[in-house]
Order: C-alpha cells, then structure tokens, then sequence
C-alpha cells in the first residue's frame, strides 16, 4: 500500500474526477495506511448524474430482455476474472480476511446469474376473468412487472461487493436505471465493481457510482425527487432516518440485529457450540445476522457455558491475510464502542469467561456469562466479536428475552424435539427463525427480512424484484 491511489466516481458511462476538488481518505482498519482516495462529489454532480438517468432508463427497460440479461450475464464473468484484484481491496478496504473477500465475489457472481434466470422464468403473469364469481371469459388480464424507474442502491460497509450487487442485479435485469451510493468505508471496493461492470459495454447512464460522505450527499440524493424507489442496507438510525423523509418513495430497509440463540435443555449441545460459534464471531462479528446473544435453559447451562467458553479461546486471531476467525474491527469507534459495552458488562457483574483484550481495532474475542437484563451487552448490538450468556429457567422466559429486544432480525433454536423449537419459533418476532442452525442470510434466493427496528420490506433475489417493479395490467375484453 505505498502508492495512494485515487479513485474516481462514475458517471455516464465513463469515470471522473469531481470538480469539487475533495476526496475522501480511506484508512485500512488494520494498518496505518490509507488504501485510497475517493471523490467527494458535490451536490450539483449528483443532480447531473441523476438526471441523466431518466433518459437511460427508458431506452434500456425498452432493450430486448435477453440482451439486459447477456451484459449482465458477462458482468459476472466479468467479476470472476477481476475477482483476486476485488478481494485485495475488499480485505484491504474493510480487513475481511482473503478467503472471505473471495468468497464474496464468487458468491456475488452467482447471484447475478440466478437473478437473470429468476427475472426471465417469472417475468408476466396472466389471469381469467372467470375465475371470479360472476366474472367474464371474454375478459383477460396480462400482468406485467414493470420498473419504478432509478433505484438508489445504498450499501454498507461488511459486505461492499455483494450487498451492492444484491440491489443493482435486480434493478438492471428488471429494467431500472440505478444510482449507486456506497458507504464511505467500502467505497474503493464499490469502484472496482463498476470498473468490472464498465468493461462489458453497458449503456451509458444506467448506472451511476456517486461517490461522498452520507452527512454531505446522502440525505440530499435519498431526498432527490429523480430517485424512486431506495433500497437502503446499514444501522438501525440511518434507516429510521431514511424512512422518516423519503414521503412516497418505496423502499427496502435491512438494519440491525440482535439476534438470540435459544438453547433448550434437550439440544445436541456440541452442534449448538458449532453453530453458535460460526454465527457469532466469522468476520468478528460484524454482520447484521450475527448470534448476538445466548439464551439458554440453565439445566444446561453449565455445560454450554464450558464448551463455548473453549472454543472460543481456540478462535484464531490476527490480519486479514492470515484468513483468522477474528480481525481489527473497521474502525478505532467501533472498537471503542464494543470496549465500552465489554467495560460496563465487567462492572454491572457479568461473569467474564475469556477475551477483553484489545491491541488498536482488533478486539480479541469475548465471552460473558451471567449477563442479565439490566446490562446494556443483553440489549445492544456490538456488531464486534463480544457474546453475552443469558440463562433462562423456561421456554417461555427466553421467547419472552427474545422478543424484549427492539431489533427482530433472525434467531435460532436449538433443541432436538423439533416440534417444541418450531413452538419456539413461532412465537419469536423476527424475519426467519433457523432450527437448530446459525442465524444467516443465505442461501440468497431466501427471502430475508427483519421485523421492528431490523428493517421494512423484504430482500432476497425474488422479493428485491418484486420490489424495485410495480405491476401493470394489461386487460383484454374479447
Ligand atoms: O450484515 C448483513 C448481511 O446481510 C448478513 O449476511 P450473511 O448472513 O450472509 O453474513
């Protein structure tokens, strides 16, 4: 990292420099380096960029459906090739470890083509007037999904490759013009992205990468009256916020979690520890879905508690290249804010079992046990590598933990009795419920959604379809 690159936003169809004359530092999380330099595009830019979507759009939703899916088609060919050179700067960018920043291109390349098939196979619908009491054969509606028009596509930090595409595929194949705004932190990754997606001959201003900090342009581009649908992933506040604004405009929230693992005493307690292991602390925890606390019955508590409590000091920890479980966190404030929540459990008497070591970003993985209620750890979302035990007495008790958090994302439910944990499950208020499995987003054609403060609306390849298109009928009196 000795040469500074800086990186250019993109707009009609070419990259540039933003006459703002500001860029933005990049700081790798786990070096004191700066990974590159991003433009911090005005106001006025983004009016442009927007603008010129509108024409775009039309002229590409009018396109020959099997030509929007080959360029899509050939963008994620296109990633598979470039994806050593993305993965470098994902790891670099936001310290995910290699084997992971990879992971994420090859998974995003996937998704591309699955939501091409997915677009083509389900596309128009029909319907029979007779069908309803009373109704005519002669009267026959064709349904049509057609696009809302420019998607404004924002994506966080944790996954800068695939969270972006898992907005922009089905906006594209589905016939939107997008503008594309990614956090800060991630913003090098998003670049390199659409230096992949401009080397297969996409139509000019379909897609703009719009480059800047949130404070200066993101309620401004969210607000802006050429944006008509947002499709909004990130922290629980900037989607309230987001939500409280952007009047009449559809839009898709995925937020924050705070998701449980509820063990009962008849559970296979090793598969529990895998589980809750992988889903707690992979990219040190730093993923809405991530286990965040245990709830378990205390006639197994004891054994839980030890077994976790070894696994977690084998957890390997250190820099992204090494591929560990546990890396720097993103920022110097996130690792003050997961200090902090650590700090207050050890003084309000939570029972520290392993961790509370910190080395610059990098949090050393933390266990707790005896967390109770009143402690800010059963309730906050550290989104760091820091895992709360809360032992509960009955099924009933952990439904009602469960369901005392503001957040309803995921949560899991380990018992062997399947019966007794889809009760369980059905009493959770969250998006998905995983029996006896980790809390996770994928496989990504599952739909997935969170209730409560973890978000609005639903994603997931078919659903974002749904979402980014309206339907239009077409109805036929013979
Ligand atoms: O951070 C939020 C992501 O949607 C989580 O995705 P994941 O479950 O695949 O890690």
């Amino acid at each position: 990292m000795s040469e500074i690159n800086t990186y250019k936003y993109y707009v009609g169809g070419k990259f540039v420099a933003s006459t703002s004359g500001n860029l933005i530092d990049i700081d790798c999380p786990y070096e004191q380096a700066i990974v590159g330099r991003v433009q911090a595009i005005s106001k006025a830019e983004a009016d442009l960029a927007i603008a010129a979507t509108k024409k775009a759009q039309k002229d590409w939703a009018d396109l020959d459906l099997f030509k929007r899916a080959d360029l899509l088609n050939k963008w994620a060919d296109q990633l598979e090739t470039d994806a050593h050179e993305i993965a470098e700067i994902i790891m670099q960018e936001v310290g995910k470890t290699w084997n992971d920043a990879v992971k994420e291109v090859t998974r995003t390349a996937e998704f591309i083509r699955y939501t091409v098939q997915e677009y083509i196979h389900t596309n128009d619908t029909s319907m029979s007037g007779q069908n309803y009491p009373g109704g005519s054969k002669n009267k026959i509606a064709i349904i049509k999904r057609i696009p809302l028009g420019t998607v404004l596509a924002i994506s966080p930090f944790n996954y800068p490759v695939n969270l972006s595409v898992a907005k922009i595929a089905p906006a594209l194949i589905s016939g939107n013009a997008v503008v594309f705004k990614p956090a800060t932190q991630g913003a090098i990754s998003a670049v390199k992205i659409i230096e992949s997606f401009d080397k297969v001959g996409f139509p000019a201003d379909i897609l703009q990468l719009l480059t800047g900090k949130g404070s200066d342009i993101g309620d401004y581009v969210s607000e802006h009256e050429g944006i008509d649908m947002i499709s909004f992933t990130g922290g629980a506040t900037t989607g309230r916020h987001l939500s409280s604004f952007s009047t009449m405009k559809p839009m898709v929230l995925e937020l924050g979690g705070k998701d449980p693992a509820i063990v009962c005493e008849d559970a296979d307690i090793d598969k529990a520890v895998f589980e809750i292991m992988s889903g707690a602390f992979s990219y040190s925890g730093q993923r809405c879905t991530a286990i965040k606390r245990v709830l378990v019955n205390e006639a197994v508590a004891d054994e839980l508690v030890a077994k976790l409590k070894g696994e977690v000091e084998k957890l390997t920890v250190g820099m992204p290249i090494d591929n560990p479980v546990i890396v720097p966190l993103i920022n110097k404030g996130s690792a003050d804010y997961v200090e902090g929540l650590i700090a207050d459990a050890i003084a309000d008497g939570a029972t520290l079992l392993a961790g509370n070591k910190r080395e610059d970003n990098l949090i050393y993985p933390t266990l707790f046990d005896h967390v109770t209620p009143d402690m800010r750890l059963a309730w906050e979302e550290p989104f760091g590598p820091v895992l709360p035990i809360i032992r509960v007495s009955s099924d009933a008790q952990a439904i009602e933990l469960a369901n005392q958090s503001e957040y309803g994302l995921q949560a899991s439910v380990f018992s062997r009795d399947f019966s007794r944990a889809a009760a369980i499950a059905e009493k959770i208020e969250a998006g998905s419920v995983q029996i006896n499995g980790r809390t996770e987003r994928g496989p990504d054609h599952f739909p997935f959604l969170g209730v409560k403060n973890s978000g609005m609306g639903v994603h997931g390849i078919s659903r974002t379809i749904d979402a980014m298109t309206r339907e239009k009928l077409l109805i036929i009196n013979l």
